[in-house]
């Protein structure tokens, strides 16, 4: 079967102009405004051994990734589907003799196996924070408040942020609201598809409160209250309270503590952050936990923010001038020029004009005139 010319894969796609140039502005701005909180980068490949993209959070899947095998190597590799799981691999090897927490930025491509209704691109632009060797409150408050920080560099107007708790359920259910094992799959099941009809069907309506709870911020933990002091998570609701406070009030802020849908590894905390007019998530992030080597476990706390919805959406388009340079011009001024911050058109010949190039300026006589 031949392939039609130009042709992409399901959910991939080239970026054109603007768009390119949008994303890598963002994604510089986005690193820029990470580094400042002392963040540092690192760059991890595209593509390493399955087994190290899922060996260092518990909960990474294998179904997940888009592997091959290496004609160099003979070896199993797989395309990042995120670049959290890299980065816990360098906290654990390269970088585990560094004092902790330790605070690494990154930024790049990932490849989804799959896409989903909302994104049907595949490949998609990751850029986020980590802060390894601690998950108090102090650290996600450090994290969300930067997330926040971060799309407004970007540009985004009306943040809101989705808190949950996506370990709540496995704790309760090991605990205080004890359900038979074998039903804990369904319980979970019933959960995610926030089906209080399947609550009674499987005799555990005790997690009802949990469904009904998930709402606007300060609702949500009012209902929550009576529960989380019976059940013993009133700690966990209190934890909330400090961070919801941290934030700025601007920013919306709902909970739904029984969501776990892409937070296959986050621990107590997770979040997803959304932007006014944009469509679907612009980033998601929480507490996790990291395997070193020698079974070690070590938390975390981090952020990853998706560059394509943003590029979807408009930002980082930047309009500039662009000046017409004609031919028989001072190359030495037009390198002036291009310091400045101009764009610069030159002429190949004598036909070449400034509309066909949309240009807005050009340069005569020595001097830049408007078009
Ligand atoms: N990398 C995760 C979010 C995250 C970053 N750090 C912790 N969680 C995601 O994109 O879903």
């Amino acid at each position: 079967m031949t392939i039609a010319h130009g042709l992409l894969p399901e959910g991939l796609r080239d970026r054109l102009p603007p768009q390119a140039e949008a994303a890598s502005r963002l994604l510089h701005h986005v690193i820029v405004a990470i580094n400042r909180h002392g963040y540092e980068r690192v760059s991890p490949p595209l593509a390493e051994f399955e087994e190290s993209l899922l060996g260092r959070l518990k909960s990474a899947r294998k179904q997940d990734l888009l592997r091959f095998v290496d004609p160099v190597s003979q070896r199993s590799l797989a395309l990042r589907p995120d670049i959290t799981g890299q980065i816990g691999r360098i906290a654990t090897t390269r970088l585990n003799h560094r004092p902790r927490p330790l605070r690494l930025a990154y930024g790049g491509t990932v490849m989804k196996l799959r896409a989903t209704q909302l994104r049907p691109e595949r490949e998609l632009m990751q850029a986020g924070a980590e802060l390894i060797g601690n998950d108090s409150v102090a650290a996600v408050i450090e994290i969300l408040g930067m997330a926040v920080e971060t799309l407004k560099i970007a540009g985004v107007k009306e943040i809101s942020i989705d808190l949950t708790l996506p370990d709540l359920v496995e704790r309760l259910a090991d605990t205080t609201l004890p359900i038979d094992a074998s039903k804990k799959e369904k319980l979970f099941a019933v959960l995610d598809a926030k089906d209080a009809g399947g609550l009674s069907e499987l005799d555990a309506t005790g997690y009802r409160p949990l469904l009904e709870a998930a709402g606007p911020f300060d609702e949500a933990i009012e209902k929550l209250q009576p529960m989380a002091e019976k059940l013993g998570f009133a700690d966990r609701l209190e934890a909330l309270k400090t961070i919801r406070a941290s934030l700025d009030p601007s920013v919306h802020v709902t909970l739904d503590p029984t969501e776990r849908h892409g937070f296959e590894y986050q621990t107590w905390i997770g979040f997803s952050l959304f932007g006014s007019g944009i469509l679907g998530e612009i980033g998601r992030g929480g507490s996790y936990t990291i395997i070193h080597q020698d079974k070690r476990e070590e938390q975390a706390v981090g952020f990853s923010l998706y560059i394509d919805p943003l590029v979807d959406a408009g930002l980082g388009q930047k309009k500039s001038r662009k000046l017409f340079l004609p031919l028989g011009h001072d190359p030495e001024q037009a390198r002036a020029f291009r310091q400045e911050g101009w764009i610069t058109i030159a002429a190949l010949d004598e036909e070449d004009d400034p509309v066909r190039h949309q240009c807005t300026d050009i340069l005569t006589g020595g001097h830049i005139k408007p078009l």
